[in-house]
């Protein structure tokens, strides 16, 4: 039998004990879980989240893709950049005075945890995230990516806590040529390891990545410059932006979490008609890491309770964070509450 409990809970800045209203727009906190994981057995982990917005409004989970954490946008308590600043703020579906927005550091995104994750375990630490919150229900989960996978077994093993789930590029399995590319970005971890160079190997990891992320065509608009010989060696233009990609990345992320997350969603399987919520499934023609035709299986698979939204963009994989007013209109007909206008 599955275990998993809560014990500890903190809340910063500490809540008003006796009155909603006065409790502040956003609140960051951990708690302390025991969890009994797929393949590596009970575990006491830390789940770190925050969450934004009017305290009675329905809430939405939003999960972004292996490198994206608890701070979805920026707010008037944590004015740091979030990882999804575009697509959060007034007017917006994702606007924080009518949804209650919950984000999360996902496990092993801390690096502590150097065992195989399973995109169930994530499910089931939101849920016990829920229980601790005191949240017997989200309105929704918009996930993308990675997140998409882990709003998946959250519809298969909770499906009573989510009302719908949108799932933007991410399948009921990755595609055997995606798991190739991240089989080799992690051989490029274990080579640096080798060279005494982790970082080296870390960045270069997340280079590649970013290419599969992103297109051809936006890196034929981009990057269409002659190279240059620098010190008697040829360099060509993507090169210093890939640089700064592999750089920014190194200087946020531990090793262990970036190869235990990226393993997650290599072992991540589940079968379409297992979901339980009515589900939107977003894919973006051009996605070179979740093609188009493995999230038409997944929306077959849904039956009647599946939809599915195809955009076109230049920037792939990467289209939910670039294409915010796109996703924006797709969001809100996907999280519109009944009664609301359009
Ligand atoms: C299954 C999964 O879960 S996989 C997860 C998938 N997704 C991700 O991890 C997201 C990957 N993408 C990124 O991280 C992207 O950088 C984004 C989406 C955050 C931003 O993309 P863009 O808006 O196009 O920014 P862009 O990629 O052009 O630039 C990023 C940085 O590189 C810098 N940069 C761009 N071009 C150059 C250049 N030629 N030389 C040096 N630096 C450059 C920019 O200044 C920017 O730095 P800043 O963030 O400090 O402003």
């Amino acid at each position: 039998m599955r275990f998993a409990t809560a014990t500890a809970i903190r809340d910063y800045p500490p809540a008003a004990p006796d009155s909603a209203a006065l409790a502040p727009a956003a609140v960051r906190g951990e708690i302390d879980v025991r969890l009994a994981m797929r393949h590596a057995g009970e575990r006491t982990l830390r789940l770190r989240y925050e969450l934004v917005g009017r305290v009675d409004a329905p809430v939405v989970l939003v999960a972004g893709g292996i490198s994206a954490h608890r701070h979805i946008a920026a707010n008037a308590v944590f004015g740091e950049k979030g990882w999804a600043d575009g697509l959060v703020g007034c007017g917006r579906a994702l606007d924080p005075a009518h949804r209650r927005l919950l984000g999360l550091d996902f496990i092993g995104a801390d690096g502590e945890l150097d065992v195989p994750i399973d995109t169930a375990d994530q499910a089931d630490a939101v849920a016990l995230l829920l229980d601790a919150l005191g949240i017997d229900s989200l309105h929704g989960c918009v996930g993308y990516s990675y997140g998409a996978l882990v709003g998946q077994q959250l519809a298969i093993r909770h499906p009573q806590r989510l009302g719908r789930l949108v799932a933007v590029s991410g399948a009921h399995r990755p595609h055997p040529y995606a798991s190739a590319w991240r089989a080799l970005q992690r051989r490029a971890v274990a080579l640096g390891q080798l060279q005494c160079a982790e970082s080296h190997g870390l960045a270069l990891a997340r280079q590649f990545a970013m290419l599969s992320y992103r297109t051809p065509e936006e890196f034929g608009e981009r990057f269409d410059a002659q190279p240059e010989v620098v010190n008697g060696r040829v360099r060509v233009a993507a090169e210093d932006y890939l640089d700064a990609a592999g750089a920014q990345y190194v200087a946020r992320t531990r090793v262990n979490a970036y190869l235990r997350l990226s393993e997650s969603i290599d072992l991540h399987r589940v079968e379409p008609a297992a979901i339980g919520v009515p589900t939107l499934v977003v894919a973006v023609e051009g996605d070179r890491l979740v093609p188009l035709s493995d999230l038409v299986s997944l929306v077959e698979g849904l039956g009647t309770r599946g939809s599915l939204r195809v955009l076109r963009s230049p920037y792939g994989h990467d289209a939910f964070l670039k294409e915010t007013d796109r996703i924006d209109a797709i969001l809100a007909n996907a999280l519109r509450l009944p009664g609301e206008n359009a």
